[in-house]
């Protein structure tokens, strides 16, 4: 560190100042006054290790290459001059030496060649417009990962998770914090054992006449557990009273299941919270979710309508009934990749539910929920086991077990029957030898195979599916494969941003800190007035018109470098411009440890807060 005009900087101490090594490799001028001890020829020396690129092109170079700036962790420390080149608040110092406002031309020794370099005019080199777009706070201009780069078909790179994501995200963390309105749903109650914040995922009303379940009235609803605040489904099975436990060794069972296409039920419990006997499914909750019903079959989405439904006011010949379903079919059928990925998720998690002696028993389209990029879940399982135990409790439930999982084969035939024909009235029994033909129609030998396997045979195994499935598995995986890689290079970017957040937590609890260990001044004084001078060097930098200058590559590869603590240096100016330090980013890192490690010290003691310094 040099110390250039000391009457600026009241309490430096000598040890800081010894800490100071080979500050001779970049001593910058910033005024000709008598005092400094800057060489004439500093102009010369300070850029003499400049590579053109790392100054003319930094800017441009840092928005061609953001991931290497953002990942950071071998920043450039060859070129301490490109922190001058970046800075607009030194250029414009420079940029007085001559007086004529255009910067002086600077030389660099490369291999013994000589190249000259001029600086561009103020208006060529404009900062503020070669930067412009970054100056959306929201970021969304520095981060073109919204835009697809047209030319490539590639998503241009950015400091920030993809738009798509972080929509994704937040509408399911936005699902996540709903909260019910009491005047809107004056029925729910504040708690239901464990469970409070209850939040209806469907309406209530007209629900009386829709018994999804033997007979029994069902409702869905979001809960927070008022313990850990952890988010559940609640399945409501209405007026429904619990006679004898037997059932819960089905439960026990259920709960045990642990698979990536299937909600996993976590408890079941009775209450009279509703103001009945009410038995309670929870289970995970998938925020975002919808029913396979509602994304393929329902009659809500725009343009959508049962091909198989006829007209009954007006009757219409076979041949035309025929012709128009083929016609519909070629217009609306679902992508054969897509039915595949279904069928091998649900025989996936059908495979896991059959070894482990139970059968699913709810399979239509009702208690299957999909989530974004087509992930597909079991929902509800474990209800019919306890509801028919209840209802039937003389039976051995367990004895029927194979009959139940011969039941899931069917149901998954007819389900695949009624996605490929986008109906759900093709899997009445007078429809399917029309649905098949079409299935043969417009979809492979090998999916029709499938469903006649499903709906034809007696005695059917869901692991005699997998060689029908054959090598579409490894699409599969390799689909799945390529998503984990996005979302870990997303995650990798959000790492970086997070390293970078805790470092700009300990910069901001340490600056402007009004007072501390009774020193009004603590934060404007000794160690912290370099970290002071710092945040207004990446943070605070202006062009030479006075106008705001933001970069986030020079913001970012500073704090990367500080975070570092690279041996580069940088010059350092008082907003008054009286005085200048140049510091390397290895003692900025020393001075903001020891001053955050001060505070932690003192937070700790006084407030027994535990393991803030830890935890950044
Ligand atoms: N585990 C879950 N996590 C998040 N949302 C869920 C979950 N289970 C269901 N949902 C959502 O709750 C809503 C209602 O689910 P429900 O199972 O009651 O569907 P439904 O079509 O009304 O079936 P039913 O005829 O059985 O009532 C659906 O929008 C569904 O996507």
């Amino acid at each position: 560190m040099d110390w250039i005009s000391p009457n600026s900087r009241p309490h430096a101490t000598l040890s800081q100042l010894g800490r100071t090594t080979h500050a001779t490799e970049f001593v910058p001028r910033v005024n000709s006054s008598s005092n400094t001890p800057a060489s004439p020829n500093f102009l010369n020396n300070s850029f003499s290790s400049v590579s053109p690129s790392a100054t003319f092109h930094s800017l441009t170079k840092k928005f061609d290459e953001p991931e290497h700036i953002s990942t950071g962790i071998t920043p450039d420390t060859q070129s301490p001059s490109h922190s001058i080149a970046s800075s607009p608040i030194l250029q414009d110092k420079l940029n007085s030496t001559n007086g004529s406002g255009i910067m002086p031309a600077y030389h660099e020794n490369v291999g013994g060649t000589t190249y000259f370099y001029q600086f561009p005019t103020t208006t060529e080199n404009n900062i503020t417009s070669r930067v412009g777009p970054v100056r959306d706070e929201n970021d969304t201009a520095i981060s073109p990962s919204t835009s697809n780069d047209y030319t490539t078909g590639k998503p241009e790179p950015s400091f920030f998770i993809s738009d798509e994501l972080k929509a994704d995200i937040l509408n399911r963390n936005l699902l996540t914090l709903l909260q019910p309105d009491p005047t809107q749903y004056p029925d729910i109650p504040q708690e239901v054992d464990s469970y409070h914040e209850l939040f209806p995922l469907e309406p209530i009303s007209n629900q009386a006449l829709h018994k999804p379940h033997l007979g029994y009235q069902a409702s869905m609803y979001k809960a927070t557990h008022i313990k850990t605040g952890e988010h559940y489904c609640l399945r409501r099975i209405h007026g429904f009273r619990l006679q004898n436990t037997k059932c819960m060794a089905f439960v026990e069972v259920w709960k045990k299941l642990n698979h990536s296409n299937i909600v996993t039920l976590k408890e079941v419990f009775t209450t009279k919270a509703f103001g009945d006997n009410s038995m309670i499914f929870v289970y995970s909750y998938h925020p975002g979710s919808e029913t396979l019903l509602n994304k393929h079959f329902s009659t809500d989405q725009p343009g959508y309508s049962d091909p198989f439904t006829n007209d009954v006011s007006t009757p219409r010949p076979y041949s035309y009934q025929k012709n128009n379903l083929i016609r519909h079919q070629q217009h609306n059928k679902l992508p054969e990749p897509l039915i595949w990925s279904y069928i091998i998720q649900l025989t996936s998690a059908l495979r896991l539910i059959h070894s482990s002696t139970l059968a699913c028993r709810s399979l239509d389209p009702t208690k299957i929920i999909l989530t974004s990029k087509n992930r597909l879940r079991l929902n509800c399982l474990g209800v019919m086991d306890v509801i028919q135990q209840e209802n039937n409790s003389t039976i051995n439930h367990l004895a029927f077990i194979h009959h139940y999982q011969q039941e899931d084969l069917t149901a998954l035939g007819k389900l695949v029957l009624a996605l490929a024909c986008k109906s759900t009235v093709a899997i009445q029994r007078e429809n399917i030898s029309t649905a098949i033909e079409l299935v043969s129609r417009s979809y492979t030998m090998d999916l029709r195979n499938l469903i006649m396997y499903l709906l034809t045979n007696q005695r059917r195994s869901v692991t005699d599916l997998m060689p029908m499935i054959g090598a579409r598995f490894y699409t599969q995986l390799d689909n799945l494969h390529n998503h984990i890689e996005v979302l870990d290079t997303e995650l990798c970017k959000e790492i970086q941003n997070g390293r970078l957040f805790r470092l700009m937590i300990k910069l901001a609890t340490i600056n402007e800190r009004p007072e501390f260990n009774m020193e009004s001044t603590w934060s404007e004084t000794g160690d912290r007035y370099m970290l002071k001078l710092f945040r207004d060097y990446v943070f605070h930098q202006v062009t030479e018109d006075g106008q705001p200058w933001i970069d986030m590559a020079h913001i970012v590869q500073c704090l990367n470098k500080l975070d570092c603590g690279v041996p580069e240096k940088i010059c350092l100016m008082s907003r008054d411009e009286q005085s200048v330090l140049v510091v390397s980013y290895a003692e900025l890192k020393h001075c903001l440890e020891q001053s955050f490690q001060e505070i932690s010290n003192a937070s700790l003691m006084h407030h027994e807060m535990s393991g803030a310094e830890d935890k950044l």
